[in-house]
């Protein structure tokens, strides 16, 4: 056992409101089921299990003996553990709905030593409290597609030209990290965007890379006919719900840019390739600022009816917020099932995971994301980088929902990234876990 293994002692704990945050938050889905925890074991545990995706109810590979330090450390008063087994049941019990809840009421009202009104309040609030949580939880998915975008919308802002090599090894680390979807490169002019102009070749090396899917941009025919010819098998067009963006990004304006998109996808069709939609600053445009959602419907729509088999919201710059974010996917999923909408935000005002977790609770369950935060439009100024896919992970692991990421692995795929760049990673989980690594080394 490693330091970091080692129970906390219970004057280093952290306050009740912390660990019931960290609890729900941070490794929900890595805790084996029916285990009354003791405090400050979820702080370790979810640094031990969040590294890998494996943590779930199908996989329960961690059992009392895995977690020894557990029976020493557990001294909760039996409300306490009786608290905490429905704070901690997550996902897991929502199946089970309050059958379970009352399992443990039922359970509880059985003691020869409990006051009855006590236990009435007790169970009152649990109750309550599992109706929060159920609430909480309503929408969100099981499993969440998560859609690596930063090879193509991660690289394609550097201002030095990162060797193909690099760029062929980012997609190979980033598949061994358990992603399925990861958007390889453009194929578009190399005078707009000179950081892609090495698209045939970085296709060509990865094109048989086996279990992973890797679409690449195409704004129009030419680039879609390069595209095939170097051996990609899906592709993505891109419109804009703002016309200034559509035109200082792809020349054109957006009915424009639909008839292009209308050849591709046609053209996409005969050949029985799957065509992505994207549709940028769904939220605000760097010139023209707030966008309306009706905007936004109109052209996820026109790209839906064209054959888009998903259809990518990407608020361009960061600027969207949960109180912007949901209007906009309300006036969308009014026109396209919500199974067939993905969600992409930057990070500018760090607003993307809260933005990202409402996304979920309004039934998504695809989002893109860039490794270690990587990103930013050439033609939107000032945005940030995408939201770090390792945040991503992080907090869908917490939530118990399925990735099949290994957060351990694509940590490594961005440390790779990372120092090709010269640059820190711009993933918080990434940061803290490094920072843990190195107090670690020191206690
Ligand atoms: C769309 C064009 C090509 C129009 O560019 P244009 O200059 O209007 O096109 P053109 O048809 O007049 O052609 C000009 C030159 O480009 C060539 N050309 C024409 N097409 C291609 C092609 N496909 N591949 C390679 N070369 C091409 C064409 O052959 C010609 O070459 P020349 O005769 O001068 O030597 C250009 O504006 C362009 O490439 N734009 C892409 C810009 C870009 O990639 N932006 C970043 C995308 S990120 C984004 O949109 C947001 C997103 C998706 O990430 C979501 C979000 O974050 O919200």
């Amino acid at each position: 056992m490693s330091s970091l293994e080692e129970p906390l002692g219970l004057d280093k704990l952290p306050s009740m409101n912390t660990i019931d945050r960290i609890q729900r938050f941070s490794s929900g889905a890595c805790r084996p089921r029916g285990d009354n925890l003791g405090m400050g074991n979820c702080w370790i545990e979810g640094r031990i299990c969040s590294t890998s995706n494996s943590c779930d109810e199908d996989n329960e590979e961690y059992t009392a003996e895995t977690f020894p330090w557990r029976r020493q450390t557990r001294d909760v008063s039996r409300v306490d553990s009786f608290s905490q087994k429905t704070m901690t049941m997550g996902r897991n019990s929502m199946k089970c709905g309050m059958a379970e809840n009352s399992f443990y009421a039922s359970d509880y009202q059985y003691s020869p030593k409990s006051n009855n009104k006590n236990i009435q309040d007790m169970a009152y609030k649990v109750t309550s409290i599992f109706n929060l949580e159920m609430q909480f939880m309503k929408g969100i998915p099981k499993f969440v597609k998560i859609v690596e975008v930063g090879p193509r919308d991660g690289l394609q802002n550097e201002k030095n030209i990162v060797p193909t090599n690099v760029k062929i090894e980012l997609i190979h680390r980033l598949a061994s990290s358990g992603l399925s979807v990861i958007e390889a490169t453009s194929f578009v002019s190399p005078k707009w965007v000179p950081q892609l102009a090495d698209a045939k070749d970085v296709m060509q090396a990865v094109k048989n890379l086996g279990g992973v899917r890797l679409p690449v941009l195409t704004p129009n025919l030419k680039g879609f006919e390069a595209a095939i010819a170097a051996g990609a098998r899906e592709v993505a067009v891109f419109a804009s719900a703002s016309e200034s963006f559509s035109k200082s990004n792809i020349n054109c304006n957006i009915e424009e840019s639909l008839a292009r998109y209308r050849a591709v996808t046609l053209a996409a069709k005969e050949l029985s390739i799957p065509v992505r939609g994207y549709v940028s600053c769904v939220v605000g445009c760097p010139v023209e600022g707030p966008i309306s959602p009706s905007k936004v419907a109109y052209v996820a729509k026109e790209l839906y009816d064209m054959g888009c088999f998903e259809i990518s919201l990407g608020d361009t710059i960061g600027v969207g917020t949960p109180g912007t974010v949901v209007p906009m996917l309300l006036a969308v999923m009014d026109v396209v099932p919500v199974e067939k909408l993905a969600v992409h935000f930057h990070d500018t005002y760090g607003q993307s995971l809260p933005n990202i977790l409402v996304s979920l609770q309004m039934g998504i369950s695809a989002v893109d994301s860039s490794v270690s935060g990587l990103g930013g439009c050439p033609y939107a100024k000032g945005a940030s980088g995408n939201v770090a896919t390792e945040d991503v992970v992080y907090m869908l692991n917490g939530l118990g929902v399925k990735t099949n990421v290994d957060l351990g692995k694509l940590m490594s795929a961005g440390d790779f990234i990372g120092k090709h760049l010269s640059r820190p990673s711009g993933s918080k989980t990434a940061v803290a876990f490094c920072r843990v690594t190195a107090d670690a080394s020191k206690i």
